[in-house]
C-alpha cells in the first residue's frame, strides 16, 4: 500500500475517533443540562423504568410516591415517561400559568388501531384543528341555549330511570346503581347527539352503548402497551384486532344513522324543528364557508365522545386547582355544563324518591378502582325503599 493512502486511512480513523469523542461529550453535556432541570424523581430500573413502583391503582401509587419525591414528579413507565403533579400550587402553575405550553395532548398507544385517527379532538394537537373543534362545542354543540332544546329528553330519561328503580323497591330486589346511572346517561347522552331512539330500531342506543364501553376499554388496556415503546407493534395481547373489529361495528352503525340524517336534511327541516347534534354537524360538514372541513370521521368520532356522569359539590369548572373533575384551562371539559344537569337531575330524583339500604347493612364501599377516572372498586349495590308518597 502506497505512503499516500496509508496516511489517508490513518488520517480518516482519526476523523472517525474525534467525531465519535465529540457526539459522546456533547451529548453527556446536553444530559447533565437537561437533568438539571428535571423533576425528582425515584431510583429508575433498566427497561422497566418505575414499573416496579406502581401497583393496581394507579392514582394511590403515584399519591404514595408524591409524599417521597414532592407535588412534581418524574415517572417513567417503560418506554413511556410522564410528569405527575399532585398538589393545586403545581396544578395551578400547569393549568393557569403555563397553560399554553401544556395545550397539546400526546397520542396514546391504541392510535395505530383507531380508525378515526385524525379525528380524535380530545387528544388533537393544539392548533386549527383543536380550536375549530372547541368553538363548534362551546359555541353550538354544548351551549346552554341546544343543551335547553333538550330539557324534555333529560326529564324523560329521569322519569325511565325512577321507574326501573322503582321496579326493584317493588320487588324489594337489589339495584345495581352503576347499571342504572350508565344506561340512564348513555341513554340521555345518545338521544342528544343521534335521536337514536326516534328513528331507526330501537336497539342502536343499546348497541352503541356497549360498543362505546368495549372501545374504552380495550383502548385502555392498548394505552398501557405504551410501556412496550415501539414492540407494541406486535399487539402481543390482540387487543388491537379486537379493537379494530369494534371499531368497525360501530362505524357500520353510526354510518346508517348519518345516512338517515342526511334524508331528512335532504327534505328539509320543518320551522322550529329541533336538531340534534348530528344534524348540527352534518350542516357544518356540508358547510363550504365553515373555517375548516369536517370529515365524516369527525363525526363520527364526535358522536361517542360522551362519558360517564359522575357526582361532585364544590366548585369543579376548573378554579379550584385542588379539585379538578373536568379538567381546568383551555382543555377544560366543554360537557362539564350538560354533566352537571344530568347528573344533579338524576341524584335528585333518587334521593327524593327513595332512602337507601346498602346491601348486607353494610357501610358503602369507597374503595377506589383501577380505572383512569377513579371508579368505584365495587358498583353501588343497594335496596332502593320507597319513600311514602313521594314520585
Ligand atoms: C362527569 C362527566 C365528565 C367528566 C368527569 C369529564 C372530565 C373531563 C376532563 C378531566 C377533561 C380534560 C382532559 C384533558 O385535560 O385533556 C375532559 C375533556 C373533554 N370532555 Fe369531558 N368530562 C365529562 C363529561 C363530558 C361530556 C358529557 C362530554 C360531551 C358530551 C365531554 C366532552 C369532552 C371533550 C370533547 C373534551 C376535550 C376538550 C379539549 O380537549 O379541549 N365530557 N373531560
Amino acid at each position: 500500500m502506497a505512503t499516500a493512502d496509508m496516511f489517508y486511512y490513518l488520517l480518516f480513523l482519526l476523523w472517525c475517533v474525534t467525531a465519535l469523542l465529540v457526539h459522546f461529550f456533547i451529548k453527556t453535556f446536553l444530559k447533565s443540562r437537561r437533568q438539571n432541570n428535571l423533576p425528582p424523581s425515584p431510583q429508575a430500573l433498566p427497561v422497566i423504568g418505575h414499573l416496579h413502583l406502581i401497583g393496581p391503582v394507579l392514582a394511590k401509587s403515584f399519591q404514595t410516591l408524591a409524599i417521597r419525591y414532592g407535588p412534581l414528579m418524574q415517572i417513567r413507565l417503560g418506554a413511556s415517561t410522564c410528569v405527575v403533579a399532585s398538589n393545586a400550587v403545581v396544578a395551578k402553575e400547569i393549568f393557569k400559568t403555563q397553560d399554553l405550553n401544556f395545550s397539546s395532548r400526546p397520542e396514546f398507544g391504541s392510535s395505530e388501531y383507531f380508525i378515526y385517527r385524525g379525528s380524535r379532538f380530545v387528544t388533537a394537537q393544539y392548533g386549527d384543528y383543536w380550536r375549530f373543534m372547541k368553538k363548534l362545542c362551546m359555541t353550538r354543540l354544548l351551549s346552554v341555549p341546544q343543551l335547553d332544546k333538550f330539557t324534555d329528553v333529560r326529564d324523560e330519561e329521569k322519569v325511565k330511570l325512577v321507574e326501573s328503580v322503582m321496579g326493584c323497591a317493588r320487588d324489594e330486589k337489589l339495584c345495581d346503581l352503576n347499571c342504572e346511572l350508565t344506561a340512564f346517561t348513555n341513554n340521555t347522552i345518545c338521544r342528544m347527539t343521534m335521536s337514536t331512539r326516534c328513528s331507526g330500531s330501537d336497539t342502536d342506543a343499546d348497541q352503541i352503548e356497549r360498543l362505546v364501553k368495549t372501545c374504552l376499554q380495550l383502548a385502555g388496556k392498548l394505552s398501557l402497551g405504551d410501556i412496550l415503546g415501539p414492540f407494541r407493534i406486535f399487539d402481543f395481547s390482540g387487543n388491537g384486532k379486537k379493537l379494530v373489529g369494534a371499531l368497525q361495528t360501530y362505524d357500520r352503525l353510526v354510518e346508517r344513522v348519518l345516512q338517515e340524517h342526511e334524508e331528512k336534511a335532504e327534505k328539509g327541516f320543518e320551522e322550529g324543528e329541533r336538531k340534534d347534534l348530528m344534524d348540527i354537524l352534518l350542516e357544518i360538514y356540508n358547510d363550504p364557508a365553515a373555517e375548516i372541513k369536517l370529515s365524516k370521521n369527525d363525526i363520527k368520532f364526535l358522536e361517542s365522545s360522551d362519558e360517564k356522569i359522575g357526582e361532585h359539590q364544590m366548585e369543579y369548572k376548573g378554579q379550584n386547582f385542588r379539585y379538578l373533575p373536568f379538567g381546568s384551562g383551555r382543555r377544560g371539559c366543554p360537557g362539564a355544563s350538560l354533566a352537571m344537569m344530568v347528573m344533579h337531575a338524576a341524584v335528585g330524583a333518587l334521593v327524593q324518591c327513595f332512602d337507601w339500604k346498602v346491601k348486607d347493612g353494610k357501610k358503602v364501599d369507597l374503595t377506589q378502582g383501577p380505572g383512569f377516572a377513579a371508579e368505584m372498586a365495587h358498583p353501588l349495590v343497594c335496596y332502593p325503599i320507597k319513600h311514602m308518597n313521594a314520585c
